[in-house]
């Protein structure tokens, strides 16, 4: 975690300076070149002909204020001839003429600029909702979660998403901006060509200079003031992290009863502070000097180009409309070398989201060819497993770590068996469910079912024929009956299936007691919605995999499924469980010994490898370490409720309850 003083650095931030001239060239491209083409390829997702519309119009918008300035000036050169004749004469017609098409101008201009906004708005949609859809493919792409557990892709995405998440800075704005931009620099060159005409060329070539220099300066300014936003990701998401913890009910309880709020009020004022006072320096930096500097060159060009208008105004070379034209060129070409609201800084935004999009993209492409993560090479036999699923001399290491979780571990789960494992914490137990659902592949050696590498089959299909509860299951702020008919998606939700599920689970009565039964939200952040315990949530879960049994999984597994559930709910959901999954493969990880020692065959994991294996009583009586955990186990519950470590004797008094239901 950092703190003022203790800046995390993320890779932009480590980048080497550019250090030669070649580095500083391909660091621009880098930065400026390649995300604005990244910005103009987005452009025909919002529609070939809106965003020719779009251009066209901003060329007229550009050039119109030009034309309304040639209109004003000729409105002050029909002055004079106007007062000298009076009302009714000539010059008075004259200057009346151009002044009402002055008027009318001004007003076009308006309507033109309403109507550019509301095109804009249009483009702004469609490209949005285009790379949206992308972009959520993308992230939900990677066929294991690795990437998704990687520190350098979480800083990608959160960059990547930063301009999703507002509503302004989007990249559809951006491709809106760069359109804009059309506007500006259309107006420039009309402008620099008034110049050159009215006073003189080399005058039109100077303010063609400040401008760009002044402009330079601004957005130049603003892409490096950016870098600094990349630099402090980290301490920013710590800043948001911490900020979350004080408006989400979870932590509220934990906050309070250990006496944690003013510590968190420090903490966030601390890092958000730093994160502040880092950007307030940058600013200064990026900024001060550079504004100094050009401002000087700048007001340099702009008087002489004045005083050259005013010495040929003065020696009778330019008329009065011309040197009006011109100058007032002059200072609307000036003001263009400033910073473009509508345009710079959502193009900027959405320049380093489009980049870290394409960084995760690369990210997500490396890691799928390191999972080989190809197309399916071998259809999953019908009925797969029918013997076993085994790993074979599996070596695996999560990426970035240099020690292996598991060592060359062989393992078998025979197929219509329920397999326990047991071992210590950090021991690799559910490291073993990931590899099995290919969430990640194996460093080295194979995941085998029937023999078949599993690496050949399609791993969505693959993953398909699994039901698992992981101890962090999700609960899904959605309806009872959705949360319960996620377990098989792939299949058209069937309520009848949903309620046998939730029966099974023995949720089924508290489900349908609910104000909306099984249609009720299970957040209270929804109206008329409802928040469940732990164990019923438990519950949920257990709900949802055996949903998916019925939608055609074949192996079930369980990573402490019942930790949430009280010890008598615990011992019937066994008992209904083997029940249930009477003649399926399944894995059970449990801690408590009650859960597991009615597997049919029990496996300690040690030291990324399977040290004992067998029923519950062989291991026992062999007295090594699952009959030490055991024992300990038993010692603990001696005298009380022994039925955690010996549910044997309860068993025979609590027969499986008969509603069919888990727990009681
Ligand atoms: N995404 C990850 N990246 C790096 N290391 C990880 C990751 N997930 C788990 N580990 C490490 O791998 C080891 C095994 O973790 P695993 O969750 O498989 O253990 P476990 O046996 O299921 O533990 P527990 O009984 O506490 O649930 C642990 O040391 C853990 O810190």
């Amino acid at each position: 975690m950092s703190s003022e003083g203790g800046w995390h650095t993320s890779g932009a931030a480590r980048r080497p300076r550019p250090s030669s001239l070649r580095d500083t060239w391909g660091r621009w491209v880098d930065e400026a070149v390649r995300p604005r083409l990244r910005i103009a390829r987005l452009l025909p997702s919002g529609g070939p002909g809106l965003v020719l519309l779009l251009a066209i119009l901003n060329i007229v918008l550009g050039l119109l204020p030009v034309a309304f300035l040639i209109l004003t000036s000729m409105v002050v050169g029909h002055v004079p001839a106007a007062v000298d004749g009076g009302v009714g004469s000539t010059g008075w017609d004259r200057l009346m003429r151009v002044f009402l098409c002055a008027a009318g101008l001004f007003l076009l201009i308006q309507v033109l600029g309403q109507l550019g906004n509301g095109l804009g708005q249009w483009l702004r949609r469609r490209v949005d909702g285009v790379l949206r859809d992308e972009a959520m493919a993308l992230l939900l792409r990677p066929v294991g979660i690795g990437p998704l557990e990687d520190q350098r892709t979480l800083d990608e995405l959160s960059e990547a998403v930063r301009s999703f998440d507002r509503d302004w800075g989007t990249p559809g704005q951006a491709c809106v901006g760069t359109l804009a931009l059309l506007a500006r620099y259309s107006q420039l060159l009309a402008l620099v060509v008034i110049i050159g005409a009215m006073v003189a060329w080399p005058a039109g070539l100077a303010v063609a200079m400040t401008t760009m220099l002044f402009r330079y300066g601004q957005r130049g300014g603003l892409r490096k003031y950016n870098r600094v936003w990349q630099e402090v990701v980290r301490s920013e998401r710590e800043a948001e992290y911490l900020h979350r913890l004080t408006t989400i009910d979870v932590p509220a309880k934990e906050i309070r009863l250990f006496g944690l709020s003013e510590w968190l009020a420090d903490r966030y004022t601390t890092v958000s502070l730093a994160v502040q006072e880092r950007r307030a320096r940058a600013r200064r930096r990026v900024y001060l000097t550079p504004y100094l500097l050009l401002t000087s060159i700048g007001l340099l060009l702009a008087g002489g180009t004045l005083v050259l208008a005013g010495y040929l105004a003065a020696t009778g070379q330019v008329s009065l409309t011309a040197l009006a034209l011109g100058i007032q060129a002059v200072i609307l070409a000036i003001s263009l070398g400033g910073y473009y609201p509508e345009a710079d800084t959502s193009t900027q935004m959405a320049m380093l989201s489009l980049s870290a999009l394409r960084r995760l993209r690369d990210r997500f492409d490396e890691s799928a060819a390191e999972h080989r993560c190809g197309p399916a090479r071998v259809t999953i036999p019908a009925g797969t497993p029918r013997s076993a699923l085994t790993f074979d001399r599996v070596v695996f290491r999560y990426p970035g770590s240099r020690s292996a979780v598991l060592d060359g571990i062989d393992l078998e789960l025979p197929a219509g068996r329920c397999t326990a494992v047991v071992g210590v914490n950090g021991a690799g137990k559910t490291t073993l469910v990931k590899l099995l659902t290919r969430l990640y592949e194996p460093t080295h050696g194979s995941v085998r079912a029937d023999g078949l590498d599993i690496a050949a089959f399609d791993p969505v299909l693959w993953r398909r024929q699994f039901a698992v509860i992981f101890q962090d299951f999700v609960r899904y702020e959605l309806t009872a009956a959705e949360n319960i008919a996620l377990g098989a998606s792939h299949v058209p939700p069937d309520r009848a299936v949903v309620l046998r599920a939730a029966q099974r689970a023995g949720i089924a009565q508290a489900l349908l007691a609910l104000p909306d039964g099984l249609d009720t939200p299970l957040s209270r952040a929804y109206p008329g919605g409802t928040e469940l315990s732990g164990g019923e949530w438990q519950r949920m879960a257990i709900a949802r995999a055996l949903y998916a049994v019925e939608a055609g999984a074949r192996v079930l597994v369980l990573d402490e499924p019942t930790a949430a559930l009280d010890v008598r709910a615990e011992v019937t959901f066994f008992d209904r469980f083997l029940e249930l999954t009477q003649g399926a493969t399944s894995l059970l990880i449990s801690h408590r010994f009650s859960s597991v020692r009615r597997a049919d065959h029990i496996v300690v994991v040690d030291g990324g490898r399977v040290v004992e294996r067998g029923p519950h009583d062989e291991l026992v009586a062999a007295g090594g370490h699952y009959a030490q955990l055991f024992t300990l186990q038993a010692q603990q519950f001696a005298g009380g409720l022994d039925i955690a470590a010996g549910g044997g004797a309860n068993q025979g008094r609590r027969p499986v309850d008969l509603r069919g239901e888990v727990g009681g």
